[in-house]
């Protein structure tokens, strides 16, 4: 069952056009992402399904229900993180939480979660005392208390070091392994890479490029890379096939074949192939495509 069903969203700001005619849906444990450039609509898009913005045209549905209509009966069932932090800065890190506990319906432990989201030493630290990446996380842990069904996030990662990426990250596949559907927005492409079932890629305010993290990945050629022995020429199999001096570069869509077929030839011919190197193009070389149409 889809958790989340988008068709021909379209959102205005006065006149402007910030969302064009987007569909895509999230289905049950899936991590959806949307990502984009700068001002593509994934914000405006993520506050539609959140039940905050009215669409222009088209049909949004979150469990089934309208989320603007529905909003308060959504919210139960829905964690949020949106990129501006809507907390009280003189408020300690318990007291957040004690408040949120008297708002939502959903039920969890202040310490367990504390634990969680590694703020279990600043419970008694004033929100406005902690440091941008504590906000950050002091955020997330407000979006999955009492673990809803689906979490919504907005950029939940930036700002946020190296390490406590990753622990976000590892939570986030936890929850998707016990059910939870994820919709994110994020600039870290290897984010996207490393725990995304489905991309979307947003462009001027519509989808340029969807589908499972390889459907997307294989949009693009994957890459043969090796430094040849002086003086050798290697066989002319490939159509997309440069030499730089040493350096070859296959570009192909059939990597697996190629590759045999470069293996085969330095095998007979007893080249040893240096720094042989080859991959699926990255989310990165993808993005950076879409970005230049
Ligand atoms: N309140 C607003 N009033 C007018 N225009 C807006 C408003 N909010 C956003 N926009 C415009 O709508 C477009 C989409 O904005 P949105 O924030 O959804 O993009 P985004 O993909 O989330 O961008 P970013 O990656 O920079 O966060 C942008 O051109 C932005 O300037």
């Amino acid at each position: 069952m889809n958790v989340i069903e988008v068709s021909g969203l379209t959102y205005r700001y006065g006149q402007f056009v910030a969302v064009a005619g987007v569909d895509f849906t999230v289905g049950e444990g899936e991590i959806f992402a949307l990502l984009g450039t700068n001002g593509a609509g994934k914000t405006t898009t993520l506050e539609v399904v959140e039940g905050f913005r009215r669409p222009a045209t088209g049909q949004v549905r979150v469990f089934g229900l309208d989320p603007f209509a529905d909003r308060t009966a959504l919210s139960a069932r829905t964690g949020v993180m949106s990129q501006q932090t809507g907390l009280i800065g003189e408020l300690t890190v318990a007291e957040t939480l004690a408040l949120w506990r008297g708002l939502t319906s959903r039920r969890d432990s202040i310490p367990e979660l504390l634990s969680t989201v590694d703020l279990a030493g600043r419970s008694d630290v004033a929100v406005e005392k902690l440091s941008g990446g504590e906000r950050r996380r002091l955020d997330f842990a407000l979006a999955i208390w009492g673990q809803p069904p689906l979490v919504v996030l907005d950029e939940p990662t930036t700002g946020l070091d190296p390490e406590s990426r990753q622990q976000l990250w590892r939570i986030v596949e936890r929850l998707k392994d016990s059910g939870t559907s994820v919709l994110l927005t994020t600039h870290y492409l290897e984010e996207a890479q490393a725990l995304a079932d489905h991309v979307a890629i947003m462009h001027g305010g519509s989808v340029q490029l969807a589908g499972t993290l390889s459907e997307v990945l294989s949009e693009q050629p994957a890459r043969i890379t090796a430094t040849l022995p002086p003086g050798v020429v290697p066989p002319r199999l490939y159509g997309d096939l440069v030499l730089d001096g040493r350096a070859l570069t296959v570009q192909t869509r059939t990597l697996q074949a190629d590759l045999y077929e470069l293996l085969r030839w330095a095998d007979q011919a007893g080249v040893a192939l240096m720094d042989l190197n080859a991959s699926q193009a990255s989310l990165q070389e993808i993005f950076l495509a879409i970005g230049k149409e």
